[in-house]
């Protein structure tokens, strides 16, 4: 359905996206991992058409077999909400706080769609009732501030789902919401996906609700996919480095619990901070803050390296270790 081949996407000569390669087929669920920075957003931008104008683009990026690297604005309209459609963290910036959700809503149901007034309404109710909105009928005469984060959540997944799209990209979708929320908003966008046979991308910095959500994983560090494979095996036993550091990272129970003294553990961090994109290094982008770093990462870009059949880190101690 999607393909992207070495798909680059670069500001100057920084890359925030350096030769991205995956294939996206109808129902996969795909989680997209990695600390502030790593390209996450830009995966998922480039996958709309929506990459900043700044942003130069290469590689391959293929639609139903359709080689989109000339694309008009035009060409991708059409594409966008039928086949692509992207959800976004911050609920309250993407509503127009002026208008009623059901305008909101019966808008593009109206334009792409072609519905009348009165079929958009109908289907603005059912996509409601779809994403849990109790009591639709009132809902739809609301205004984003009348509702409460959740809600507004669920409003821009039915939005998103208003002309079926065949993949949904959920861009850190319950970072604002609390946690209890968040655990519906996660499990609403799974139900939707295998109802559907819908494809989804999940970006998160939220390991737990990545975990919960997806078959597939990536994760990814200064604009490259660091490593990939089954949800469950990679946060199982992660080949990475980078993602064992994630993983380390993590907040735990453990490490909420006060221990005798009333203290609470220290979290375990990755040293350093993600580069900036002017100051990435040649070779592996991890060099400089890994643990298991060799005389050669820093200038060589690390291979990809098959650590099981279904699964690929890109490191160079990986090699040194007989290809895992
Ligand atoms: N318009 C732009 N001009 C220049 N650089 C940009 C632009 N937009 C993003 N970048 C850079 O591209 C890189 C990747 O950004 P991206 O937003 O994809 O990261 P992210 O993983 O989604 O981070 P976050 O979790 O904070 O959303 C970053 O270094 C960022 O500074």
């Amino acid at each position: 359905m999607i393909e992207m081949q070495s798909f680059s996407v670069s500001f100057g000569a920084g890359e925030a996206l350096r030769e991205a390669s995956f294939v996206i087929t109808p129902g996969d669920r795909l989680g997209v991992v990695g600390e502030s920075g790593s390209g996450k957003t830009m995966l998922g931008l480039s996958l709309m058409g929506m990459a900043p104008d700044a942003a130069k683009l290469s590689g391959k990026l293929r639609i139903d077999g359709r080689d989109m690297s000339g694309a008009s604005e035009r060409d991708w309209q059409a594409l966008r909400a039928r086949k692509v459609a992207m959800i976004f963290q911050e609920p309250m910036a993407a509503l127009n706080p002026l208008r009623r959700v059901g305008e909101t809503l019966c808008e593009p149901l109206r334009q792409h769609l072609g519905l009348s007034r009165s079929a958009a309404r109908a289907r603005a109710f059912e996509l409601f009732e779809e994403v849990g909105i109790p009591d639709p009928e009132a809902r739809l005469e609301q205004f984003p501030h009348q509702l409460s984060g959740g809600q507004r959540q669920r409003v821009l997944i039915a939005l998103a789902l208003a002309c079926d799209p065949e993949l949904l990209i959920a861009d850190e979708p319950t970072t604002a919401l609390d946690a209890n929320v968040a655990l519906r908003i996660t499990d609403l966008l799974v139900r939707l996906a295998k109802h559907r046979n819908m494809a989804l991308i999940f970006v998160s910095h939220d390991l737990a609700a990545v975990a919960r959500a997806t078959a597939e994983i990536m994760v990814m560090y200064g604009g490259e996919i660091v490593e990939r494979g089954p949800t469950r095996a990679v946060l199982d036993a992660p080949a990475h480095p980078y993602t064992r550091g994630l993983l380390e990272a993590r907040p735990s129970p453990q490490s909420k619990a006060r221990g005798p003294d009333g203290k609470r553990p220290r979290l375990t961090t990755i040293p350093g901070v993600v580069p900036q994109l002017h100051d990435l290094p040649a070779g592996c982008r991890f060099s400089g803050r890994c643990p298991v770093e060799l005389p050669v990462c820093a200038a060589v870009r690390a291979p990809v390296c098959a650590v099981a059949a279904d699964r690929t880190a890109a490191c160079h101690a990986l090699v040194s270790e007989g290809g895992a």
